[in-house]
């Protein structure tokens, strides 16, 4: 053997004239069929039981689902036990259709009709590789060989539907297995001798299902495949395309897109990509992709959390933080530069009234698959100024003037880096409650009354009060002014307090508990030429602007 890449044997693009799946566009949903209780169950180290495969299904009906694969009943007797139990205990909806999973083995077959009998509607799913690798190694035959076993399959499946006296409305559906492993002339070939086994009809279409059974090529070849397949299969009317793409380059998703841009009109995968190594088509992902392109996917995807739940009890399986649309970490953004966008794109939505989601970076309203915004940005020392002040507005109620953020975003720089990890929400409140709400009050107000008087036609603003310095005993202040700020600033000038220079102010309500308050937030130049903010909380509006500049020069001063 070769060593290292050289072993590997290219896949070899197919010839496909004028191709046209490039110029299309997704525009709807396809047939969806999960295939979850099946080709995702058998991937599992411990298969679900009967009681997690009955929950797992009525999961797969709410969501909307009408064609379940619910297993491979001939495989084993539990198999056959849950088919049994999901028809003789009435879990089907009539609208619903349960798929059912056999070999083109005659024995196999047979049981599989046992296992469905009394079922309102059954598809017959039966399968053979066609592979140029399996034919070579498994099942040691050329294309005659394996399309022999397909027609035989095909004929007694008819035969025993034929023969059927319950009132079950089959429907059949065949997988030339591998089918992107095997010459696509040859796909071809033997999908028309089955359909003529069939008998297939427009009335009564067979679904052709093309399996990506291990993927191998890039999804622009898948599409070509299918292209071509759909292009060459003699009695197109009489079939409906089907995929079952798995995911073995990474590309599951993909592949399924491109290929139904080529014309594939059922979709077969499993929530949240479970399956065969890599895993299946993931429905969860590719029907969100939809969603979030303006197409309604058909699927009822709102409530994400619940049926990652469902699906990590049942299956044992864990999410990725990654997986797209549900991973722990897709809602949330760490550096700077996206939580400022994020930031930016929320208030867009506010006061635009746009009627559609704007926002950078976010793909999807998290809203709509049951999602929180709460946790959409975390901070750590990679944070910007954005995310900190999102943090408190959203969280907290406190709209930080945007000339405040970079004051704060260091002081919560300072304290992950002392920490050496993100902070949570609480701790980064924590961050402004020592820096800004507790600070040591060299200079603290024990009175203070505030009034307007008009002399010879003008207004004034009167400060009086009392202020201890230091904790030693309290002094008195009087000041006017053409405004609060402008009157407490004369109230303190003998104490050398209008070394300080008033620059912005900026105020809003904030709720507390019942009480609503004013927060007012006040920048002042300090001696040395640098900026500072405070901030003053109070139920009258000019109270809680004098302690604002008051907040200020106790932080200068500390
Ligand atoms: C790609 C997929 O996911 S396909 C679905 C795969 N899922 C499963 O296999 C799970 C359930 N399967 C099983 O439990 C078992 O395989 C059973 C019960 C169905 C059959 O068991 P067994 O007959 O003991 O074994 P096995 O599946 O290995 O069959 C091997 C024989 O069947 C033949 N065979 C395999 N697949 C097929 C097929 N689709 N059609 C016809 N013959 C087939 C093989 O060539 C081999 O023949 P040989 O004995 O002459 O060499
Ligand atoms: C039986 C077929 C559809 C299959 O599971 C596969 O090819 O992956």
């Amino acid at each position: 053997m070769k060593p290292g890449f050289e072993k590997y044997i290219p896949f070899q693009q197919i010839k496909l004239e004028n191709r046209e799946w490039p110029n299309n566009v997704i525009t709807k949903a396809p047939i969806w069929c999960s295939v979850d209780l099946r080709d995702g169950n058998q991937a599992l180290v411990d298969p679900m039981n009967m009681e997690e495969k009955i929950e797992f299904f009525h999961t797969l009906v709410d969501m909307g689902f009408k064609e379940i694969e619910i297993g491979f009943p001939s495989a084993s007797e539990t198999e056959y036990e849950i088919c049994r139990e999901l028809i003789e205990g009435n879990h089907i909806p009539d609208d619903v259709t349960i798929q059912v999973l056999v070999q083109a083995r005659e024995h196999l077959i047979r049981k599989t009709f046992e296992a469905v009998k009394g079922a309102k509607n059954v598809i017959i799913h039966f399968y053979n590789s066609t592979s140029t690798l399996q034919r070579k190694v498994v099942f040691k035959t050329d294309m005659e060989g394996v399309t022999k076993i397909a027609i035989e399959g095909a004929k007694l499946i008819k035969q025993l539907t034929d023969e059927y006296t319950g009132d079950t409305n089959f429907r059949f559906e065949y997988s030339p297995e591998s089918f992107s492993g095997t010459e696509v002339e040859n796909a071809v070939y033997i999908c028309d001798k089955v359909m003529e086994a069939l008998g297939s009809t427009k009335e009564n279409p067979v679904i052709l299902n093309l399996p990506n059974t291990v993927e191998m090529c890039t999804p622009n070849t898948y599409a070509d495949q299918v292209e071509y397949f759909i292009k060459h299969i003699k009695n197109r009317e009489a079939c409906i395309i089907s995929l079952h793409p798995h995911n073995d380059r990474g590309t599951g998703v993909a592949s399924g897109e491109l290929a139904l841009l080529a014309g594939a009109e059922r979709v077969e995968g499993t929530l949240f990509g479970n399956g065969e190594r890599t895993g299946n088509l993931d429905i969860v992902t590719m029907g969100l992709n939809m969603f979030t392109q303006g197409v309604d996917p058909k699927l009822d995807f709102s409530n994400l959390p619940k049926l990652r739940e469902i699906y990590e009890r049942c299956t044992d399986m864990k999410i990725n933080p990654r997986q797209p649309y549900i991973g722990e970490l897709v809602f949330t953004a760490f550096s700077g530069s996206h939580q400022d966008a994020i930031n930016k794109g929320m208030q867009y939505m506010k006061d635009s009234g746009t009627e559609y989601w704007e926002i950078p970076y976010l793909p999807i309203d998290p809203a709509d698959v049951g999602r929180e915004y709460e946790p959409i940005i975390r901070i750590n020392s990679q944070s910007g100024k954005g995310g900190a002040a999102f943090v408190m507005s959203h969280n907290f109620g406190y709209d930080l003037p945007k000339k405040m953020h970079p004051e704060f975003s260091k002081l919560v720089q300072k304290k992950c880096e002392e920490l050496g990890r993100e902070l949570i929400p609480k701790e980064l409140f924590e961050v402004f409650s020592e820096n800004y709400l507790e600070v040591h009050q060299k200079y603290a107000l024990t009175k203070r009354k505030i009034y307007e008087e008009s002399e010879n036609g003008k207004d004034y603003v009167h400060f009086k009060g009392k202020m201890t310095i230091n904790g030693a005993d309290e002094v008195t202040l009087s000041g006017v002014g053409n405004g609060p700020i402008d009157a407490f600033f004369n109230a303190i000038k003998k104490f050398g307090l209008d070394k300080y220079e008033f620059i912005s102010y900026s105020q809003h309500a904030i709720s507390q508990g019942s009480d609503s308050k004013a927060v007012s937030y006040i920048e002042l130049k300090k001696p040395d030429g640098k900026n500072i903010f405070g901030i003053g909380i109070d139920s009258n509006v000019n109270v809680a602007s004098v302690l604002g500049v008051l907040n200020a020069i106790n932080r200068a001063e500390m």
